[in-house]
């Protein structure tokens, strides 16, 4: 399968007075067409920076290097046009937010006509068909695109921005944690939803963020796990779940609730102590401070992404002990 990006030894860090914050630390990883790329890792490990710097990246956010190929352009190099062209058409972001993404002021219907008519299209009519026609898809009212967003209930300006996100069939979708404000039924509707995006072709491929492993099980193709900033693991989702090679993705997994299991006697057991900061990072593995098999070699070498087997790749001393250095 060919990559639609392909980024390499991405470097994205946040400018503050007391120093830049290395939120994002020589990441990575490609995303073929076709399949749906999960991103997961504990609140602030990377993973919103990541991905938003490939859309917009605005002060405090400074890109240090590497790059970031999509479709063969590096996104990090891109002028404040040519990003403002590609994105919705072929390159879109459903935010962390997306119940609250809509301009409230504004009718379903004019948000996305402004969007069209930036992007050059020029006949209303058929662009409100093409949302209406749409929105039926995501089993929505067609009277939708006459609503305010505030006329709409959570679960339906969830879809109506999903709607809007992916109107102008982008090749890639980024999803961004958009599952973690919802009850367990409507986070079924979006993963839905996504699937059948990929399914009719709207959309070639998605980056699917969240930090629950869990839902990566019923929606990605492949996995990558950010730990501080780095990437701690990437491989076949069904691997990352059934047999993880990195002592975080292990504990990651363990973290999350099991069904059948009364947790008022068995305690769910959660991660021991907290993420450095990303200020000052340690040199040597960013994990070593909370590693249960943390070894001599962890705190002074940082580990090199290995590979464990074919596409799996782990980044610990514990497989192979190769380093950067
Ligand atoms: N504007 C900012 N200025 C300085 N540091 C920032 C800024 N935004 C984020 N950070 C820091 O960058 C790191 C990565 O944050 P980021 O939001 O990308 O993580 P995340 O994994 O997406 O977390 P969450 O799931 O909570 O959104 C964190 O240490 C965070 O405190």
């Amino acid at each position: 399968m060919t990559a639609i990006l392909d980024v390499r030894d991405l470097k994205i860090y946040y400018k503050t007075p007391v120093g830049y914050v290395k939120a994002v630390d020589g990441v990575s990883f490609d995303v073929k067409e076709g399949e749906v790329f999960g991103i997961a890792g504990e609140s602030g490990c990377g993973k919103s920076t990541l991905v938003h710097s490939l859309i917009l990246r605005k002060p405090p956010m400074v890109h240090m290097g590497g790059e970031a190929l999509f479709k063969g352009r590096d996104l990090m190099k891109l002028s404040k046009e040519e990003e403002r062209r590609i994105k919705y058409t072929e390159l879109s972001i459903i935010p962390q937010y997306a119940m609250n993404a809509l301009n409230p002021t504004k009718k379903i219907k004019d948000i996305v006509w402004d969007l069209a008519r930036e992007h050059g299209a020029e006949d209303r009519r058929e662009v409100e068909k093409l949302l209406r026609e749409r929105l039926r898809m995501v089993k929505l009212s067609e009277k939708v695109a006459d609503m305010y967003p505030v006329e709409l209930s959570g679960g339906m300006r969830q879809r109506a921005t999903m709607v809007v996100s992916t109107l102008m069939n982008p090749d890639l979708l980024i999803a961004d944690e958009v599952t973690s404000a919802l009850d367990v039924t409507t986070q079924r509707v979006v993963l839905e939803l996504l699937h059948y995006f990929m399914a009719e072709g709207i959309v070639k491929s998605i980056i699917f963020v969240t930090h629950d492993l869990a839902l990566l099980d019923k929606i990605a193709d492949r996995v990558m796990i950010l730990y501080a900033g780095k990437v701690a693991e990437i491989g076949p989702t069904e691997e990352i779940i059934n047999s993880p090679g990195h002592p975080y993705t292990s504990l990651l997994l363990e973290s999350l609730p099991k069904i059948g299991v009364h947790y008022k006697q068995t305690k769910l057991r959660g991660i021991p102590g907290y993420p450095i900061s990303l200020l000052n990072p340690p040199s040597g593995c960013r994990f070593y401070p909370r590693c249960p098999y943390g070894m001599e070699i962890c705190q002074h070498v940082e580990p090199k992404l290995s590979a464990v087997d074919d596409g799996h790749l782990v980044a610990c001393h514990l497989h192979g002990g190769e380093s950067n250095e």
